[in-house]
């Protein structure tokens, strides 16, 4: 089988290396052209633009940062729309809200080609190791034929019925672990001010009723201050954005999604948004150590 790649940030380069892998031809594009140059050794081909992978492959894959870049490699010059046409399919797999993956499929389904959303839940380790969870939804005979590149990038997929509801589903989940990421941050600093060991409480955690496989990942590195980028801080925010801007269409109450907002728009605004996620720790630590009195 014959697909495209577009964008080959944390997750797109694991991906496709994936792909490449498991026998499939693989053409390549990146906004940033160096970046493609590892999976070229690993025998990737690259196009020079969005649309030159589509006229090549009848089925394109894409895994970008947002929905402002999802769109431009739709919309923009030398995007999708100058090939797409009957017999051509996309399956997008950015994290994006429900309205532009539906502007999207729109266009796509005008010009005659075919049109799926696949985000996935799983970092970088699981995109490595082809154990994403893909949450696909649009039109059911392209999600069937696309399973055999779903099966190598991913350990299942679900397929959730009419375009907007895969973007919804992520950002329900993505909503959830970003509260807990901030919950786990006081936590961890709570434990250490109040004189016990957090590395205890991460083997506290771990033996109970909420332990968790992000916990037992991150725990340990977040204790050592270090917050090397699996899921980008600054991709975890646009998600709880996004989340709260569904909460506000459905009148959802959800204060603590934003409070999270609020502290990952904080860790942004210290310049941690191109660390993991997991940073926001440092904004707990960061706040004043109260008086012993106080
Ligand atoms: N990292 C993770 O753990 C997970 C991420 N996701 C989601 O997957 C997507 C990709 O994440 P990740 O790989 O981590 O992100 P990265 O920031 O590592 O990569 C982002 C990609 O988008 C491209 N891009 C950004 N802006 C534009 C633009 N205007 N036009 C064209 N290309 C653009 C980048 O190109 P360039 O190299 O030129 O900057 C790069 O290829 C996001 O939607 C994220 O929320 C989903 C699950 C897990
Ligand atoms: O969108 C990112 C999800 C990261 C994860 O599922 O661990």
């Amino acid at each position: 089988m014959e697909v495209g790649f577009l964008g080959l940030g944390i997750m797109g380069k694991a991906m496709s290396m994936n792909l490449l892998r498991h026998g499939f031809k693989v053409t390549v594009w990146n906004r940033t052209l160096s970046k493609s140059h590892e999976l070229v050794e690993h025998g990737a081909s690259v196009a020079e633009t969005p649309a030159e992978v589509v006229r090549k492959c009848k089925y394109t894959i894409a895994m970008l940062s947002d929905p402002s870049a999802a769109l431009s490699v739709v919309f923009g010059k030398d995007g999708i729309l100058e090939q797409i046409c009957a017999g051509k399919s996309y399956v997008d797999m950015s994290t994006v809200d429900a309205d532009t993956s539906s502007k999207i499929s729109e266009a796509i389904k005008e010009r005659g080609g075919y049109f799926l959303e696949a985000p996935v839940s799983g970092s970088k380790k699981p995109a490595e190791d082809g154990q994403l969870v893909i949450l696909a939804a649009g039109e059911k005979a392209l999600y069937e034929e696309v399973i055999p590149a779903f099966n190598v990038m991913g350990k299942k997929s679900f397929y959730l019925g009419q375009v907007g509801n895969g973007a919804k589903m992520k950002l329900v989940v993505n909503m959830i672990m970003g509260s807990m990421m901030n919950a786990f941050s006081e936590g961890l600093v709570l434990a250490g001010r109040s004189g016990l060991e957090p590395s205890v409480l991460l083997d506290v955690l771990d033996l109970g009723g909420i332990a968790n496989p992000m916990f037992r990942l991150k725990g340990p590195t977040m204790i050592q201050g270090s917050h090397s980028p699996a899921f980008p801080l600054k991709h975890q925010q646009k998600d709880m954005r996004l989340a709260l801007a569904l909460g506000d269409e459905t009148a959802t109450s959800m204060p603590v999604a934003a409070a999270a907002n609020e502290a990952f728009k904080k860790a942004r605004s210290m310049g941690l948004g191109d660390l993991d996620f997991s940073a926001v720790y440092e904004t707990v630590k960061a706040l004043e150590e109260p008086s012993r009195n106080s």
